[in-house]
């Protein structure tokens, strides 16, 4: 018997995917300043979107950039290799920060290894992200992509907020957070969150409704950071529609991918294009701090849900919940 519902919601999640972004000004290689000095980090920073991040600024003379991302068994050196491949630098500033963004011990662990290496943080880019799993659930019973995406790095940025803060009193210091949410943010259940099922599995939606569930809390948590804390840049962004790890698993499973996987190159962008509203939001001058742009340079075109401040308010609140007690001992 053919499931509709899930053949429409494939449809719909490879036109996402088979979009376009051209047009957008922003060249990593002349826009970039000179990041001497920095330090950065990029959460899936071994995935598609992540590593290309992190190889862009790799490019531009900071001191550090941390690829946080799941650990490995070679502790990360292959994709660090990759990215001084790809920089064309084999002494380029990078580490790999191994951290597993779906338990709290695993993520306070690295944090703690972050802080002992390092006394500033110039942009934490906000990048790891899944979309098309099987339900489940975090180590502390979440769902897990609201989980991962969301409630992970709202730990994250909790636990490196010090440091952040610190980095904004130096001298010429522009310290961003650059939160990556997604158009699919629209995918969300009614209400944008559904506040009491967001322990369990919620299985009773589709994946792609829990993708933009925690895509809606991301875009949410970027405002709410943002006003209180006015001395940094918080910003959600939108990267575009990029064939990627995400959309790799996507082929294999979906039947209307795999029929429609051979042109939607001819619809994507590169990732080196993808990464461009990351870049843009994490260095340009005219950046506005709690908007959410999609695309790059174009703020508010988030949906209702997004701009629900009332639902990121009570967000906020719950995270608070959620998180406290959580200290670096
Ligand atoms: N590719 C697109 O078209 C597109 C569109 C909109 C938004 N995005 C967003 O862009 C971001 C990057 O995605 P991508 O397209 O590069 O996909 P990707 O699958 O290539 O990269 C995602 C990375 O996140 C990491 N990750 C997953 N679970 C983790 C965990 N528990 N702890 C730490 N890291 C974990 C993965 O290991 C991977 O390296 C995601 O947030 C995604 O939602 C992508």
């Amino acid at each position: 018997m053919v499931d509709f519902q899930a053949l429409i919601a494939s449809a719909r999640v490879t036109l996402l995917a088979s979009g376009n972004q051209r047009g957008i000004a922003f060249d990593a290689a002349r826009d970039i300043p000179a990041q001497t000095g920095k330090v950065i980090l990029v959460t899936g920073g071994a995935g598609d979107l992540g590593r290309t991040v992190a190889t862009e600024f790799a490019r531009h003379g900071p001191a550090r950039v941390y690829i946080a991302d799941l650990p490995r068994e070679d502790g990360g050196a292959s994709v660090v290799a990759a990215v001084r491949a790809a920089v064309g630098d084999e002494n380029a500033p990078v580490r790999y920060l191994g951290v597993d963004l779906a338990s709290f011990e695993s993520i306070k662990t690295a944090v703690r290894e972050f802080c002992a290496a390092e006394e500033r943080l110039d942009v934490a880019v906000l990048n790891a992200g899944i979309m098309r799993v099987r339900p489940g659930v975090t180590e502390e019973g979440y769902e897990i992509a609201f989980g991962i995406n969301y409630l992970g790095h709202a730990l994250l940025t909790r636990l490196l907020m010090p440091t952040l803060l610190r980095t904004a009193e130096l001298p010429g210091a522009d310290v961003r957070v650059v939160a990556v949410s997604s158009e699919g943010h629209n995918m969300a259940p009614k209400g944008g969150i559904v506040f009491d099922k967001l322990k369990g599995t919620f299985e009773e939606i589709k994946y792609y409704q829990r993708y933009g569930q925690s895509k809606v809390a991301i875009i949410g948590f970027a405002r709410e950071l943002a006003q209180r804390h006015p001395q940094i840049k918080v910003v959600a962004v939108h990267p575009g529609r990029i064939i990627t790890g995400m959309a790799h698993g996507l082929q294999k499973e979906s039947l209307l991918f795999k029929v429609t996987a051979p042109i939607s190159p001819l619809f994507c962008v590169s990732p080196e294009i993808g990464v461009r509203n990351h870049l843009w939001a994490a260095t340009g001058a005219d950046v506005v701090s709690g908007k959410y742009y999609e695309p790059v340079g174009v703020p508010d075109k988030e949906t209702t849900v997004a701009k629900d401040t009332e639902l990121s308010k009570k967000l906020w609140e719950w995270t608070e919940k959620a998180l406290e007690g959580i200290v670096l001992e």
